[in-house]
């Protein structure tokens, strides 16, 4: 499969062609065009104008996508009205196998161009482009959590954000072993990228990534405005086996007492609990701070387990973060395991006509064998509540409530989901 190369979704290069636009891969090699597709990237999610280091940066990270632009050629800029990049992803699903997921980034469509159905040309194409080279299911992560139901994506990872007051909790966790010491993004580059791959194998929702999203996390990008302030401490068990470490900004004292900074943490990874609670204690602990912020944590996150005072550490928001996209069925539901063995016949409805059908699932031992059947459905479904449920979060009941999900939702919530909540710990 060459993701790379396949051509442009006619179906939407005649919908964009009928409006006076076109639709076309864009030829990385070529760093004006690849430069004015990353300018456009940039300004339609509001941020700076790009300078020379930063388009160099980004050609390098990003020329690995498959990147998608749609002109108007009447316009005389020359840059895209449309933007975006896919690429396939190493989805972690439940029981720790993983499936190629098409992951989707980078939709924008310039202000000046806005409702005439670019993004519904770019979505429309990039599902069946990924349909036609056998991906099962697509994923993304979004700007605004009403745009991609349409699509047929449904919310299947729920992520946290905490703010500790660190003056007020002490450590009530084990206690902690192995090593932590400063250390530099570039020589840690590496061994960091290391202990991602173990992070993101090892629960169901998380993604491999690309060295791009991996240096993100280990430290800042080219233009970060914080660049200058970040820090970086890893985590060593006692034989001396990288298992964590955390990046992060210390943000001044807005009181204005020198005891009081805020710690905003860029990404806390750990393969290991002893990892996990070394670094958390790390935290807690810094001298001449009073608060710790930190995003995207799994709906599990055992902060309150690990603090004297649970009111000390408390979830500033929760939200909807990875949205999955089935577009085969059997091939979806066979990639997963399963916690509980049954039987039961789903119809799934899907505007886009994709993976619309009826199939029976029969999980045995933990694995699923699914067919097409002309039986009578138990559950009858749109494809994003699919999506909802796939990873195992505790999404049915819910969408049984709200009359999106018909039919023997307990079986269906019995059947998917999973004791430990799915979980994506970072923004792609
Ligand atoms: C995976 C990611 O990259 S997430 C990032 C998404 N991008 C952004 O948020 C950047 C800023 N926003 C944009 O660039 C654009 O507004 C986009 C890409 C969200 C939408 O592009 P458009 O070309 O205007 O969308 P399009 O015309 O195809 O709209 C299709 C439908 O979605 C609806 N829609 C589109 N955007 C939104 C929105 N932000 N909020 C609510 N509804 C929306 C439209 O109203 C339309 O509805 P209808 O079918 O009922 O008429």
């Amino acid at each position: 499969m060459d993701f790379l190369t396949q051509p442009i979704d006619p179906t939407s290069e005649r919908d964009l062609a009928a409006g006076g636009l076109r639709l076309t891969l864009v030829d990385t090699s070529d760093a004006a065009a690849f430069d004015g597709w990353i300018r456009a990237d940039f300004r339609g999610f509001h941020s700076g104008r790009p300078k020379d280091d930063v388009l160099e940066e980004a050609r390098g990270y990003l020329a690995g996508r498959r990147t998608t632009g749609v002109y108007d050629d009447a316009i005389p800029s020359g840059e895209p009205v449309g933007t975006v990049n896919s690429w396939v992803a190493p989805l972690t699903v439940p029981g720790g196998g993983r499936v190629d997921a098409w992951a989707i980034s980078s939709v924008t469509v310039a202000p000046t161009h806005r409702r005439r159905r670019i993004a519904t040309a770019l979505l429309g194409g990039e599902l069946r482009t990924a349909h036609a080279l056998g991906v099962p299911l697509a994923i993304l992560t979004v700007s605004e959590s009403v745009i991609y139901g349409r699509w047929g994506f449904g919310p299947a990872t729920f992520a946290t954000a905490w703010s500790i007051d660190t003056k007020r909790v002490r450590w009530a966790g084990a206690e902690t072993t192995g090593r932590l010491s400063f250390t530099d993004a570039e020589e840690y580059r590496e061994t960091g990228g290391r202990v991602l791959d173990r992070v993101m194998a090892a629960r169901a929702g998380e993604i491999a990534l690309e060295p791009y999203l991996a240096h993100r996390l280990i430290g800042p990008l080219k233009g970060d405005p914080d660049a200058e302030k970040y820090r970086l401490v890893r985590y060593d068990s006692p034989e001396g086996e990288p298992e964590g470490f955390v990046s992060y900004t210390v943000k001044d004292d807005e009181a204005d007492d020198f005891t009081r900074h805020t710690v905003e943490v860029n990404y806390l990874a750990a393969a290991t609990d002893e990892a996990l609670t070394a670094l958390w204690r790390y935290l807690f602990e810094l001298d001449l701070v009073a608060r710790v912020k930190i995003w995207t944590r799994g709906v599990d996150e055992p902060l309150p387990a690990l603090v004297s005072d649970i009111r000390g550490a408390t979830v500033t928001d929760v939200e909807d973060h990875l949205w999955v996209r089935i577009l085969d069925v059997p091939a979806a539901l066979q990639a997963r395991s399963y916690e509980r063995d049954g039987s039961l016949v789903l119809d799934v409805a899907d505007d886009l006509g994709i993976a619309a059908g009826r199939y029976r699932i029969t999980v045995a031992d933990g694995r699923a064998e699914v067919v097409t059947t002309g039986d009578a459905a138990d559950v009858s479904l749109p494809v994003s509540a699919l999506g909802s449920v796939y990873l195992g979060h505790d999404t049915a009941r819910g969408l049984a409530v709200a009359g999106r999900i018909h039919g023997d939702v307990a079986a269906l919530d019995r059947i998917f989901r999973t004791a430990v909540p799915p979980r994506l710990s970072t923004w792609f």
